[in-house]
């Protein structure tokens, strides 16, 4: 064991054409995804996490040394205490969902087990499926099946590799609120590869940005989301993600506040949103604008006053991206580059941004 917590995950390796070449430092709890186009290396990235690729490197989780400086391959697969859950899960077909989860726990000792058989049921909603057969299930159900059986290994690292990119839309609907649970439950840290900037901005705590082998960028996912030169490339749906909570139900006017580190929004009461609830919020670019003073003869009314952080001129011919702090929020406001020079703003300066639409990300 060595003192520091987190992971260290440091690798090179190369096939063909294709080399990988990342050394990175992530949270030891939380969800980071890796994020990136098809052929980036996330995958590879992953198998050398788990030893399942031999690299040059270094890999630790949280103080435990699974591969050493100067080494190409360390610890072997059996040897590294971690889950990986594929995109198709491989349950065994003859036995039922109960006896599949049983597998792994029973094999696990007593006195190493991290979770409890009835906690990881709970966590992922499978009390009344325990009795099934594979073949019974849908797909979102055996996926639920397969994160539980992994969890119940007691792993120290749960690796995802697009768990759910074999389903479809509304199973993928489905189980969301499942994976949300463990990121807020689970202490150990979980890696989550994905190409879907729904699912990253839905679940994410921290984001690995992938290009070519290379981490192009890495950090607390609304960090990432909120810089001006956009390393996911959204473009039009460039926007920042707040974590907030429901503070206020407004009957009369069917609102509700939510607020976050920086001050507070009113989105509308949808029925769901109970008051103590946390919820995840989206913000474009596009839906704020700026303001010098407030202005309260208009009709949008989250109105937020905001500190310029940084002005990138041109993102895109005539297009401007601001970032601005509420307290210590990042938003981003996108602008023509006229009204930028019109309205003569720069870093440091108050303004206030007038918020047209706030979006629950689900
Ligand atoms: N065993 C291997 N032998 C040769 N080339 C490989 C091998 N494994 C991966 N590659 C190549 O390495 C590159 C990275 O592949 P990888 O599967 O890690 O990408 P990825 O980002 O996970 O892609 P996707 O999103 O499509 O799953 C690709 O060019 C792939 O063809």
């Amino acid at each position: 064991m060595t003192g520091s917590s987190g992971i260290q995950a440091r690798f090179s390796c190369h096939f063909g054409a294709f080399a990988l070449d990342v050394d990175l430092d992530l949270p030891g709890s939380g969800l980071t995804a890796l994020f990136g186009h098809s052929g980036c290396g996330k995958t590879t990235l992953l198998r050398c996490m788990a030893g399942l690729q031999a690299a040059e490197g270094i890999m630790r989780v949280n103080g435990d040394e699974w591969q050493r400086e100067g080494e190409s391959g360390g610890r072997p697969v059996h040897q590294r205490p971690l889950a990986y859950v594929f995109q198709e899960t491989s349950l065994f077909p003859h036995l039922s969902v109960k006896r599949n989860l049983m597998y792994g726990y029973r094999r696990t000792p007593k006195s190493e087990r991290q979770i409890s058989f009835d906690q990881a049921t709970e966590w992922l909603g499978l009390s009344h499926l325990l009795e099934r057969m594979p073949e019974k299930l849908s797909g979102g159900e055996r996926q639920r099946v397969a994160i539980a059986r992994a969890l119940l290994t007691s792993p120290r690292l749960l690796l995802m590799d697009e768990p759910l990119s074999a389903l479809d839309q509304q199973s993928k609907q489905e189980i969301m609120p499942y994976l949300e649970a463990l990121r807020d439950n689970l202490s150990i840290p979980m890696l989550y590869v994905s190409h879907s900037t729904a699912e990253v901005s839905r679940l994410a705590d921290h984001i690995v940005m992938m290009d070519k082998g290379r981490v192009v960028a890495e950090g607390p996912l609304q960090q990432i989301m909120a810089r001006t030169d956009q390393p996911f490339g959204l473009e039009d749906d460039a926007g920042v993600i707040l974590d907030a909570t429901i503070s206020e139900r407004d009957d009369q006017w069917h609102l509700c506040r939510a607020d976050f580190a920086g001050g507070h929004l009113w989105l509308r009461a949808d029925e769901d949103l109970a008051t103590g609830q946390r919820i995840r919020l989206q913000v474009l670019a596009k839906d704020i604008s700026l303001a010098l003073s407030e202005q309260t003869d208009q009709s949008i009314q989250n109105l937020l006053l905001a500190t310029v952080d940084e002005i990138a001129s041109n993102v895109s011919p005539g297009t401007s991206m601001v970032r601005l702090l509420a307290g210590q929020t990042p938003f981003l406001s996108r602008l023509t580059t006229r009204a930028v020079h019109n309205l003569a703003i720069a870093p440091g300066q108050q303004v206030w941004m007038q918020v047209k639409s706030v979006a629950i990300v689900d």
